[in-house]
Formats: structure tokens, C-alpha cells, sequence
């Protein structure tokens, strides 16, 4: 009966999508294979694959280019009968996304087999995400960005925090359940705020210990429980370097898988000219500083590598494309330069 119910269903969302566009079609694909176990456990036997070895993406290095290879169903399973474990490893997998043909994309990770197997079959190696997402096309960043954290939730809510007991997963690896109180955990991120402070004619970036040398980016933060963006903004910009922001605008968001998970909420501020004296928070930052247009051009031109003067000391280098920091950045140089033309 069920299955009659889900060929009728089947047809009748086909036939209404034909009166939606291709992405909105997706969309509702991506949603069915998410709520119907068995439509997306048939999905995963014409699916591809991108793999991960305990969180690390498998890339292909092709000349000077490092690719991101979606491995078929067929040739995952060839790869798992040499581990005779096939069917258990592709039930680990969780849906990320599809192509416009409705051809479904999933992660895969192969933390518990033996690394060099699996490398040497596919002939790529498994990279440690901080460099993939900077070597890859920048359109299959945000695709390892979000699979990386999926993965990483699904390794790290395996019990149920309540009973104790195992959580089992959905086929798509969208929920997790456990069976003994009922409780549902869906995967989460932590919302972050990324901030560019400017006085009007300069801008704030500033250093934290952990970044690399000669790094400088905008101030960021995790929302506190019940803050809005606008109050995380505020909060942050006095926490960290002691000025009041007087008004604020939204650029744009990111996921950003590190350290694990953050929705990345981007925000241009501005402070009084008149206020503008920096008292940095020496527990998180160990260096906050106003730039003007002309540095931060020449900032935006230096790579990292570029950035060592003869004595040592190292030129501000601002954080790559990749990052949104890098967009809060251009679009202040663009009104900056639209100010003055
Ligand atoms: N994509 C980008 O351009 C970009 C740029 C800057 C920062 N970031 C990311 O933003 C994140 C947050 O920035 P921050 O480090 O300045 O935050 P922050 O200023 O809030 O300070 C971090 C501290 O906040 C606490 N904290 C509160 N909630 C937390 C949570 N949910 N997870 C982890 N720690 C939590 C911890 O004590 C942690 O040490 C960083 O992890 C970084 O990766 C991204
Ligand atoms: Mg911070």
C-alpha cells in the first residue's frame, strides 16, 4: 500500500514540477529524497560521490589544478568490495546536494578504511580541508565547506545527549533520532557576526593570535543565546576594541566550516569620527588597527608568501577570496572610491 502510495505521490509532484523552473524542481527533489528513506536509498545507487578520509576532501592534483572528482556509485562500490564492507560504508553517506538532471551528490567518509588504498585506486590523496578549500575552484569550496560539516556533525552526535543511547540517522543525513525518547537532532551551525568597522575614511582590521602571520581581517564573533545581529555587532565592536558602533548595514553571509559549523552574518559598521580610539580586548586580539584606502590597497595586492620585507618583519596581507572578510573589504574599497570620484 505504502509503495502504491509513493508511485502516486511520485507522479503527481512530477507532473505539477513541469510548471517549475529547474531550480525550483531541484529544490523539491532535494526536499523528497530528504523526507522519503527509500526514494533517497534508490538515489544513492545512481548517485556520485565525493569522498572524505576523517574529514579531509579527496582532490586530484591535475597539472597545476586541484580537482574535486565526483566518484560513481558503481566505482565506490568497487573501491568498498576490496574492504568486503560495500553496503554498511555507502549507508554512511549523506546527501549534499544535486545537479539540474536531478543526478544526487553525496559525501562519503572512509575515515575507518585504509588511507593509502583508496588513494592509490583513485589516484588523488586526501587533503587536509584549510588548503583544499584555498587550492580547489572556488565554485567546489562552499560544496567542501558544507559537506565537511555535515560529516562532522553525523561523527558528533552519534548518542543522544538526553538517554545515552545511539542516534540513527536518516538515509539522506538530514535528522538523526533516537528511538529510545523520540528526541530528533537536526544538524546546526553557530551564527557568527564579521564585522568591518570604518570611521568614514578608514577601516578597522585587526590580528588574532591564531592567524597566520602578517594576517590582519575584520572582527568577528559568535552570537550570545537570544541576541539579534544587530546586537552581536554592537556587543563585539565594544568588546574587542572598545568603540560604540553607531550605525551598521548587512553585506552578505558564508557557511564557514571552522572550527566547526558558523554561519557567517556579514556587516559593514560605522563609529563616530569623532570616537575612534582604540582599547583592545588583549585576551582575544594582539593587534587592532585603522587602515586607510591606500594601505589596504596594497594590502589587498600582497599574497602571503609576498609579505616578508628584508628585515624580517612582515606587510599586512588581507584574508583571500574565499573568505568573506575579503568581499567586507573590496566593497569598503568601492564606496571609498565612489566617495571620492
Ligand atoms: N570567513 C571569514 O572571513 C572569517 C573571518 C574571521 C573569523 N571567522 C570565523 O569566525 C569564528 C568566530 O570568530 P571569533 O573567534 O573572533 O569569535 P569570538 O570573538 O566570539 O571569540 C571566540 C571565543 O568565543 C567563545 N564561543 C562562544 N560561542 C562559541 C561557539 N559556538 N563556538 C566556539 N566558540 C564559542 C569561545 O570561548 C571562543 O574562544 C572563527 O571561528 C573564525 O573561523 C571567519
Ligand atoms: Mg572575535
Amino acid at each position: 500500500m505504502a509503495a502504491i502510495y509513493q508511485a502516486v505521490y511520485r507522479r503527481a509532484s512530477s507532473l505539477m514540477c513541469r510548471f517549475h523552473s529547474t531550480y525550483v524542481r531541484k529544490m523539491r527533489y532535494l526536499n523528497d529524497l530528504k523526507e522519503d528513506d527509500s526514494l533517497c536509498r534508490q538515489a544513492q545507487t545512481s548517485g556520485t560521490f565525493y569522498l572524505f578520509h576523517n574529514l579531509s576532501p579527496f582532490l586530484q592534483e591535475v597539472g597545476k589544478q586541484y580537482l574535486v572528482p565526483q566518484v560513481s556509485a558503481a566505482e565506490i562500490k568497487r573501491i568498498l568490495e576490496k574492504f568486503k564492507e560495500a553496503e554498511q560504508w555507502i549507508e554512511k553517506s549523506v546527501l549534499i546536494g544535486c545537479s539540474d538532471e536531478h543526478v544526487p551528490h553525496f559525501a562519503l567518509d572512509l575515515g575507518a578504511l585504509e588511507k593509502s588504498v583508496i588513494e592509490s585506486e583513485l589516484k588523488g590523496s586526501f587533503t587536509d580541508l584549510r588548503k583544499a578549500l584555498f587550492v580547489v575552484d572556488q565554485k567546489d569550496s562552499p560544496l567542501l565547506a558544507s559537506a565537511q560539516s555535515l560529516l562532522r556533525w553525523h561523527d558528533s552526535h552519534q548518542y543522544c545527549s538526553k538517554t545515552g543511547q545511539p542516534t540513527q540517522k536518516n538515509v539522506a543525513g538530514s535528522k538523526r533520532v533516537c528511538h529510545a525518547s523520540g528526541i530528533i537532532y537536526y544538524p546546526q551551525m553557530s551564527p557568527v557576526v564579521i564585522t568591518l568597522v570604518s570611521d568614514g575614511s578608514r577601516c578597522l582590521l585587526a590580528r588574532q593570535p591564531s592567524f597566520p602571520q602578517g594576517m590582519y581581517s575584520a572582527l568577528s564573533g559568535f552570537c550570545d543565546m537570544g541576541e539579534n545581529v544587530e546586537e552581536t555587532v554592537r556587543r563585539e565592536v565594544a568588546e574587542e576594541v572598545g568603540l560604540e558602533v553607531e550605525s551598521f548595514q548587512y553585506s552578505a553571509s558564508q557557511h564557514w566550516p571552522f572550527p566547526s559549523s558558523c554561519l557567517m552574518i556579514a556587516c559593514h559598521a560605522l563609529v563616530r569620527e569623532q570616537q575612534t580610539e582604540i582599547s583592545m580586548n588583549s585576551l582575544e586580539l594582539e593587534e587592532a588597527r585603522w587602515f586607510d584606502l591606500e594601505e589596504i590597497m596594497k594590502g589587498l595586492k600582497r599574497k602571503p608568501g609576498s609579505s616578508k620585507q628584508e628585515d624580517g618583519s612582515l606587510l599586512p596581507w588581507f584574508p583571500p577570496q574565499q573568505a568573506i572578510a575579503h568581499q567586507l573589504i573590496w566593497e569598503w574599497v568601492k564606496q571609498q572610491t565612489s566617495q571620492l570620484a
